[in-house]
């Protein structure tokens, strides 16, 4: 049965980039396979373009802006929301496609089409909102003011972990403000980035508004980083490549948003009941098979509750179902590829070495080779590397604590600063350690946080920016502030 038969419209499986209005095969007979990460069957493939092409982009990007920003904000909201409704008519081929290219559970990208689409719906609202103001006269006679600019070209380039929604979360905001982009997906999930751009086509949205280019990854980016035409780039994705984007992106100075790492510290306070808070921290550790960079990476336990803690909580885990996602009732489906399984397998050894204790993970039961099946580990400590980096799997390190003062030092102790869990009902508590917490999130006895109205992003070396809720619109407009002078007598001035 070929992927496209299990589609109802086998057209959102597209097999080239999008560029210009135009489906578009590379020109230098470069290409990749796209994989099924849960049994490793060839899903299809993806041309790599050649870096006249990527400019090519650049280029249609650069006419499109000329008409697209010239459009009444209601008028490009039309066309967003044309956009929005196509993604919730074709969601279950969406999570279907999802599901296939990134193997989390089909239930999981039904909900990731509903989360990406939302952020088109937000947006395409937002964009009529883009107020500039009115400043009070310090000159005689003048008026003073600002008025809000789509920056020009975007370039997205996001991973492979949410194949949709790191995509919609940006360019509904570019595009609500005005500004095209140029859309560069992970090499592992280009159909549901391709996909958004058919129904980009057909909802209206004009050519070269909307691009999806594939192709090395590293050639691309520094194609896009180098353009000067290109003037904002939002990337998504681990803080070694963001790293290295910003580093690229100096020489024309644009404006760059980084959505990178994380390595949240999941607290959990001494009045909690164990049991409730074990649960929780299970959902926010398996989410995505623990490919998520709000992942609960580090828990917290105060000493109090922990052995009871540990046991809810690995009760609870070894009920969670691991298998191909399409198949029946499954809560976590493969890693991305077999380096993912090799890096958490070093990350698990290397908590052992150092003295963790391995309270459950059977790696012998794995169904089949990207599979890593949950592991929690107690005992875990500073000097181990599951402290330090994200696993981007299924593995869950408890440490117990003694008081605020220690876990809000042990939760800070990691460069990331994206998100944090605290479980408490003590209001003190919550407010000191929420205050001390240096996260650009906070969940205080939520496992759900995220959502269109919300500033999403992180502090440290979790990245720069905030997308969605109000201000994830500024990111792609320029700020024009004007003096209109010798008006005469002004009222007010
Ligand atoms: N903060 C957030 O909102 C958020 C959301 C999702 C994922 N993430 C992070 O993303 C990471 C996992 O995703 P990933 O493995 O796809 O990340 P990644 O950094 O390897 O790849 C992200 C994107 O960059 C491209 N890329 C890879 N190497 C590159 C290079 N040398 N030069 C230019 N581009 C390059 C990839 O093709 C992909 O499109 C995790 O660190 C996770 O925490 C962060
Ligand atoms: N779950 C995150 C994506 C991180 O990997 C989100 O909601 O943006």
């Amino acid at each position: 049965m070929t992927l496209s038969s299990k589609l109802s419209d086998p057209l959102l499986l597209r097999q080239y980039a999008y560029v210009d209005g135009k489906w578009t095969h590379g020109e230098g007979g470069r290409e990749e396979a796209v994989l099924n990460p849960a049994t490793g069957e060839t899903l299809g493939h993806i041309p790599w373009l050649e870096p006249h092409q990527i400019t090519a982009a650049v280029d249609a990007a650069e006419v499109a802006f000329r008409r697209w920003r010239a459009l009444r904000a209601d008028e490009r909201c039309e066309r967003l929301l044309a956009w929005y409704d196509l993604l919730q008519a074709h969601r279950e081929d969406l999570a279907i496609l999802m599901t296939l290219e990134q193997g989390k559970p089909l239930p999981d990208a039904r909900g990731e089409v509903e989360y990406g689409a939302s952020f088109v719906r937000w947006f395409a609202e937002e964009g009529k909102r883009t107020f500039g103001e009115t400043i009070p006269s310090h000159i005689p006679n003048a008026a003073l003011g600002t008025i809000k600019e789509p920056v020009g070209i975007a370039a997205l380039i996001t991973p492979w972990n949410f194949p949709l929604a790191m995509i919609t979360r940006k360019a509904a905001a570019a595009m609500a403000a005005g500004c095209p982009v140029i859309v560069k997906p992970a090499g592992e999930t280009p159909f549901s980035a391709l996909a958004l751009a058919e129904l980009a086509e057909r909802a209206g949205i004009p050519a070269g508004v909307f691009n999806v280019v594939l192709g090395e990854p590293a050639e691309v980016s520094k194609i896009l980083c180098a353009e000067d035409r290109v003037k904002a780039l939002s990337f998504t994705g681990s803080t070694r490549v963001g790293r290295l984007l910003l580093e690229q992106c100096a020489n024309t100075v644009k404006r760059v948003s980084l959505e990178l790492g994380g390595n949240a510290p999941f607290i959990v306070g001494p009045d909690m009941n164990p049991k409730e808070a074990a649960f929780a921290a299970v959902a926010a550790k398996f989410q995505t098979a623990g490919q998520d960079c709000l992942a609960a990476d580090r828990i917290l336990v105060h000493e109090s509750i922990h052995d009871a803690f540990v046991e809810h909580f690995a009760e609870r885990m070894a009920a969670l179902t691991v298998g191909n996602g399409l198949e029946g009732e499954i809560d976590l489906g493969p890693l991305i590829h077999r380096q993912a399984v090799e890096k958490a397998a070093a990350i698990v050894d290397d908590a052992i070495s150092k003295g963790a204790t391995l309270v459950a993970g059977d790696q012998s039961q794995a169904p089949g080779e990207n599979f890593f099946m949950p592991v929690l580990l107690t005992g875990v400590t500073h000097d181990m590397k599951i402290w330090h980096e994200e696993s981007f799997a299924p593995v869950a390190g408890i440490t117990a604590y003694a008081d605020d003062d220690q876990v809000i030092e042990m939760a800070n102790d990691t460069e990331y600063g994206l998100a944090a869990y605290l479980y408490t009902h003590d209001i003190r508590r919550i407010w000191k350690v929420l205050r001390a917490l240096e996260f650009g999130m906070v969940a205080v006895n939520s496992v759900k946080m995220t959502g269109p109205p919300v500033p999403f992003g992180g502090v440290k070396h979790s990245g720069l920016g905030r997308e969605g809720g109000v201000t994830g619109i500024d990111e792609y407009l320029e700020t024009k502030y004007y003096c209109l002078g010798a008006l005469g007598s002004v009222s007010g001035s």
